[in-house]
């Protein structure tokens, strides 16, 4: 069983934020308490998959965390011979994964793996879901990871991202700062979990603006690009090939 999330809770010499065994304990409540919408955004992302999904192809989730988005997809596809690579670079959620996951039934094969996706082949893919993953990854390295996604999508394929976002101006970024802070207070985290959560993820965590995603997905080639859900500082994206 997971835990409520009380990892910030008291005073601590506050180091980088890791997805390690202590929040792979809390994930679940973290996420949910964390992010506005998160339970909408992994059941919408598991309709959009249903929907793009190709007969024999592949369903990719990159940074899998405990597999929502993995499970949410499994339930949606009806097409013949598909199959799910999920993968995460923490040992840790990797392993709870696996667990998760062996908890459901299903006809669609899904295959765990701990990687880097920096680092991960990817080809013959319909869907490619990253539901707050490319956030963690260098902002140098983003264009790649995104173009090695392009290039392995087939054509009528799509990106499902999800990111948190820095506002265009430093005062539209402090307005959705405080909105997702007052959602989070709301949440009964306190102005210390707050405020420390803030300072671990501040180095490891480098949110883009909208207009750089978008402006980036439409440099790779994706021609469609529709924000199908915003609240705050948290927004979802589908691009299509
Ligand atoms: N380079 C990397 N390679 C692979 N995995 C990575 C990398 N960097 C970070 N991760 C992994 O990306 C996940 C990000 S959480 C995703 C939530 C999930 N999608 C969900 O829908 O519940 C988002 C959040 O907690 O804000 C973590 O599990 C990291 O280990
Ligand atoms: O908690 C926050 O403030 C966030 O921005 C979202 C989040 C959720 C889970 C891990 C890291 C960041």
């Amino acid at each position: 069983m997971t835990g409520k999330d009380g990892i910030y809770a008291t005073e601590q010499r506050v180091k980088d934020f890791s997805f390690d065994a202590n929040v792979v304990e809390v994930f679940p409540d973290m996420i949910q308490r964390s992010v506005p919408g998160y339970a909408t955004i992994v059941s919408t992302m598991g309709k959009l998959a249903g929907q793009f999904a190709q007969s024999n192809s592949k369903l990719y989730d990159l940074g899998c965390s405990l597999g929502a988005v993995t499970l949410s997809m499994r339930r949606n596809i009806a097409k013949e011979n598909c199959q799910i690579i999920a993968v995460d670079n923490s040992q840790a959620m990797v392993e709870r994964c696996k667990m998760h996951l062996g908890g459901f039934k299903s006809d669609v094969p899904v295959d765990v793996q701990l990687g880097d996706i920096t680092d991960l082949t990817i080809n013959d893919a319909s869907v490619v879901a990253m539901n707050f993953t490319l956030q963690f990854i260098p902002q140098d390295q983003r264009l790649a990871v995104l173009t090695n996604i392009y290039n392995g999508l087939k054509p009528g394929g799509v990106i499902l991202l999800s990111e948190k976002i820095i506002g265009e101006s430093d005062q539209q970024d402090n307005l959705l700062i405080d909105l997702h802070h007052d959602f989070k207070r709301h949440n009964g985290y306190s102005e210390l979990e707050i405020s420390q959560k803030r300072t671990a993820i501040e180095n490891v965590m480098r949110p883009d603006s909208l207009s750089t995603h978008l402006a980036r997905l439409n440099e790779i080639g994706f021609t469609q690009t529709q924000v199908w859900y915003q609240c705050f500082n948290f927004c979802s994206m589908v691009a299509i090939k």
